[in-house]
């Protein structure tokens, strides 16, 4: 059998410990993401699920009293030592979250608002960049002759499509995903996921979901954490028909959480 030829990797996070004040919400996490590939991360409610993600691009950072140890290589960088540059990471890994938040702003400048505040200026480079983002969240058809409309006009599965193309813009190389579709109706969950199969030629993604059947959609591994601990990860397939461990088997098959 020939073995598959081995991935890019785009973050290896090494023993992660994480606290809020002295409550810890992150034991020894070890995690790997792959360029190009979907990683779901699962778990019931409170598990720490939305704190790793953030831990990512350290958005984590702008709670108070958080204390981390450990390392998050990311493109082999350890973001967190002291000389990270906070700007360019979040250029770098964008991060779409549970409720589309556009600003209160129009539709062209909410997907300008990133490649503005990284200097371009000229308006002919923002607008290919408006309709390339827009064309990639498969938007454009939709919004075209409206660009100067108010984006908080759009539905909700159109604003939080608004929002990942928000997060494009910046040509990111991951693009975080906090339950993108968690408050949306079945039609935009389903044009989120066929967005995110469709991105993953050009990104890298780290998603956060509830929805167990999204991560076997959509995901090509899949992370199992329990109260703090990333309990297994895998490909996607092996996590839903033969995990390793009983409580991953008991969470995917309904038997808690
Ligand atoms: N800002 C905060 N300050 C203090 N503790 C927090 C904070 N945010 C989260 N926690 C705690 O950290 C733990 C993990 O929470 P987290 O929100 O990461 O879980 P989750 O798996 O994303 O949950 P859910 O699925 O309900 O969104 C919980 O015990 C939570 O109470």
């Amino acid at each position: 059998m020939i073995s598959a030829i081995s991935q890019r990797q785009v973050f290896n996070v090494n023993d992660l410990n994480l606290w809020y004040g002295n409550n810890q919400a992150l034991k020894n996490i070890q995690f790997d993401v792959n360029e190009n590939e979907v990683t779901a991360i699962i778990g019931p409610s409170g598990c720490g699920k939305s704190t790793f993600i953030k831990t990512l691009n350290l958005m984590i950072q702008m709670v108070p009293n958080v204390k981390m140890s450990g390392e998050i290589l990311f493109d082999g960088k350890n973001i967190l030592s002291n000389k990270v540059d906070l700007v360019e990471l979040r250029k770098n890994v964008g991060m779409v979250f549970q409720k589309g938040n556009p600003f209160p702003q129009s539709i062209y400048d909410n997907v300008t608002y990133g490649p503005k505040i990284h200097g371009t200026k000229k308006k002919g480079v923002l607008d290919e960049i408006v309709e390339k983002s827009l064309k990639d969240v498969a938007l454009w058809d939709e919004v075209k002759d409206r660009l100067n409309a108010p984006a908080l006009g759009l539905s909700g599965g159109q604003q939080q499509r608004l929002c990942i193309a928000r997060a494009l813009a910046t040509k990111p190389e991951v693009l975080l995903m906090d339950e993108p579709t968690s408050a949306l109706d079945p039609i935009s969950t389903m044009k989120i996921e066929e967005l995110v199969l469709e991105l993953k030629e050009k990104y890298t993604i780290v998603m956060v979901t509830h929805n167990m059947q999204q991560a076997s959609r959509v995901s090509d591994k899949t992370a199992f954490f329990l109260m703090g601990e990333l309990v297994e990860m895998d490909n996607t397939e092996k996590i839903f028909s033969n995990p390793e461990d009983k409580r991953t088997e008991d969470y995917v098959t309904g038997r808690f959480g």
